[in-house]
């Protein structure tokens, strides 16, 4: 990936459904959970690096003590510095009580964070500024136990300001307008409704304390989520712990966001990705599920868990910038997906090489445009086969032309390297393009200068800058006829606003290309004309209905949008002939059949909030506003 995309987040839920006691005969040790959940975040990583944050629950706890705890940081290593104090805090226990280190009961009763039910997050922010505040989860905490809740998500809600005033209706007092506190409130306020009823149902037959037991055997989870999340429009993977140990993860009906589940007669788990329940639990891939789009799945007090459907389930759309780039590759869907990415780009990339395989170099961006090159590479061979085996049936060929043709193998190269730690290194200063340029490297002498064409692939061209400013200038360096970048993700024309951050149309490469083909045909007035459109109707249903900017992209094919980007990236001086290729659409659907969110390709969003997001986002690119639209 050579523009870096941030913005997204990760999630991990274990419910431990027998007592502790068990773990630590099974397993060795009280911390099995915290470990499990410091594998499980470990492995998500990726996921978020703005900050992380962990909470558990003790179910049962006797009064007097901690029932819900919570770890948050901001730290560059934030997971490492939340489970080196939690590890610090057992360590001293132990420590400060040598006699009493073995009672279980004891060692429970004493580490707060000890619990029967976890919730971990990593975090890259989308709303609000990147502080220990913003972290998740966030807690809402009552001396009722039942009307405790804990949140945490990968979710980007584009109707907050609908969200917000919905809570100041229902005579709340939301402390801060970030959308986890909003979408917290809003679960937290029918939660109370929930605790009400039931309250009001039982007061005339029984104590309080006795109806305290009564609602959290009855707390119907379900009909709260149901309620809060009516009106929710984004796309979410939103986990919650309630104060009395039933917890749930509940998905957007299009399945934007990922969620995956597990379950044993020892937990439960849940987290964004496969891979980390695979390693942290090391158990089968075909026993781990999705949570399906639209549904929650609940684990109430005593740890039975069951999936319902919360909002009627819509198209699965589950975001296809997942399979290309977030989610960690050695899953093996996502592994197999991008091979299939980089096998379907085969026919184009032969074609702008006119089959000239002898004076073809194939390379890749690291890290995660590897497994996509495997993929073409294979493609090629199975190209090279077909024209061995016409070649051997259609031709009187000499020995020497026989050979050569078995003999020859595609020429696949590492030409381009990634220094990461330049990149930590740089600042805003006036050298920052010269810095820019060598935050990749590259392999010298083996192109034959002037002869050779390079095929390079990466995943995706958001902003185009660092192709522009660093990657194509170096591969010039190597004198090539002609650099052919390629690219796995179709052009990025569109915002994001279901948790990736990308929503300044004006970044976007794709974007560029279209305003520089408008300008070049003297139709740079449709903006007007379009803005016109957007303005006449912005606060109404229509502009949430239509997406406006499709209008001027329709101007243009994907191949003259495509060109103009070559362009673009080329950077003035740079001598050898610039080629930019993406992957069609429908190809991308082809290679990843089960994960069709394409709103960012197309422009056709699952939800209302997103039509108006990318409308709103176009007025601020005219209106010259350097804001996210949602
Ligand atoms: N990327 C995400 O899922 C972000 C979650 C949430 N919107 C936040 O900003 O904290």
């Amino acid at each position: 990936m050579s523009d870096s995309i941030k913005h997204e987040c990760g999630i991990a839920l274990i419910r431990l459904r027998k007592p502790i006691e068990y773990y630590v005969e099974k397993y060795g040790t009280p911390m099995y959970g915290v470990n499990k959940l410091f594998l499980l975040m470990q492995k998500q990583h990726n996921r978020g690096q703005d900050g992380a944050g962990v909470a558990s629950i003790k179910i049962d706890a006797g009064p007097g003590m901690e029932y819900i705890s919570r770890f948050r940081s901001v730290k560059t290593r934030a997971i490492d510095s939340i489970f080196g104090k939690i590890g610090k805090e057992y360590k001293e226990l132990k420590e400060s009580n040598p006699e009493k280190a073995e009672d279980i009961s004891w060692v429970w009763n004493n580490m707060p964070f000890l619990g029967d039910v976890y919730l971990g997050h990593l975090r890259y922010g989308t709303h609000g500024v990147n502080s220990v505040d913003n972290c998740h989860p966030m807690v809402r905490e009552n001396n009722w136990r039942s009307r405790s809740l804990a949140v945490a998500g990968n979710f980007n809600m584009t109707n907050v300001e609908e969200q917000f005033q919905k809570l100041i209706e229902l005579g709340q007092h939301p402390k801060q307008k970030s959308d986890t506190i909003t979408v917290l409130e809003k679960i937290g306020h029918f939660l109370d409704e929930e605790n009400q009823e039931l309250f009001e149902s039982y007061k005339h037959e029984f104590t309080n304390k006795e109806i305290t037991s009564l609602i959290e055997e009855n707390l119907d989870l379900e009909h709260v989520l149901k309620r809060a999340g009516k009106d929710f429009d984004g796309g979410y993977a939103m986990a919650g712990l309630t104060g009395y140990g039933a917890s749930f993860v509940v998905r957007d009906p299009n399945g934007i966001r990922p969620a995956y589940y597990y379950i044993d007669d020892e937990v439960v788990v849940v987290a964004s990705e496969k891979p980390a329940i695979k390693t942290a639990f090391d158990v089968d891939y075909s026993a781990i599920k999705e949570i399906t789009p639209g549904h929650a799945l609940i684990v109430d007090k005593e740890g039975n868990p069951s999936l319902r459907e919360i909002i009627e389930p819509r198209e699965k759309l589950s975001c296809s910038f997942e399979r290309i780039y977030f989610s960690r590759g050695n899953d093996p869907e996502i592994y197999e997906e991008r091979k299939n990415m980089g096998k379907r780009l085969c026919g184009q990339i032969l074609e702008a090489v006119n089959y000239d395989l002898k004076n073809t170099v194939f390379s890749y961006i690291p890290n995660t445009a590897e497994t996509s090159w495997l993929g073409m590479m294979k493609g090629i061979e199975d190209y090279l086969r077909t024209y061995r085996k016409q070649a051997i049936l259609n031709q009187q060929l000499t020995e020497e032309e026989l050979d050569d043709i078995l003999q020859f193998k595609p020429r696949a190269e590492k030409l381009v390297i990634k220094d990461v730690k330049l990149r930590t290194f740089i600042t805003d200063d006036n050298n920052r393009d010269d810095l820019v340029t060598h935050v990749y490297d590259t392999t010298y002498e083996v192109v034959k200068k002037g002869i050779d064409t390079l095929v390079v692939l990466d995943d995706s061209i958001v902003r185009g800058t660092t192709l522009e400013k660093s990657i194509i200038k170096m591969l010039d360096k190597l004198d090539p006829k002609k650099i052919i970048i390629v690219s796995c993700a179709p052009q990025i024309r569109y915002p994001d606003c279901y948790g990736i951050d990308m929503s300044r149309l004006k970044e976007f490469v794709a974007f560029r290309a279209m305003l520089a083909l408008l300008e070049d045909r003297g139709l740079y007035y449709k903006i007007d004309e379009v803005y016109d459109k957007c303005q006449a109707v912005e606060g109404t249903e229509a502009f949430k209905e239509t997406n406006f900017v499709k209008e001027l992209f329709d101007l243009f094919t994907h191949d003259e949008i495509s060109a103009k980007v070559s362009e673009i990236v080329k950077a003035p001086g740079v001598k050898a002939e610039v080629q930019v290729i993406y992957q069609t659409i429908e190809d991308l659907h082809l290679a990843c059949p089960n994960h069709r969110g394409d709103w960012y390709f197309t422009g056709n969003y699952p939800t209302p909030g997103g039509t108006r997001v990318v409308n709103r986002a176009f007025m601020n690119f005219v209106e010259k506003k350097a804001v996210r639209a949602y």
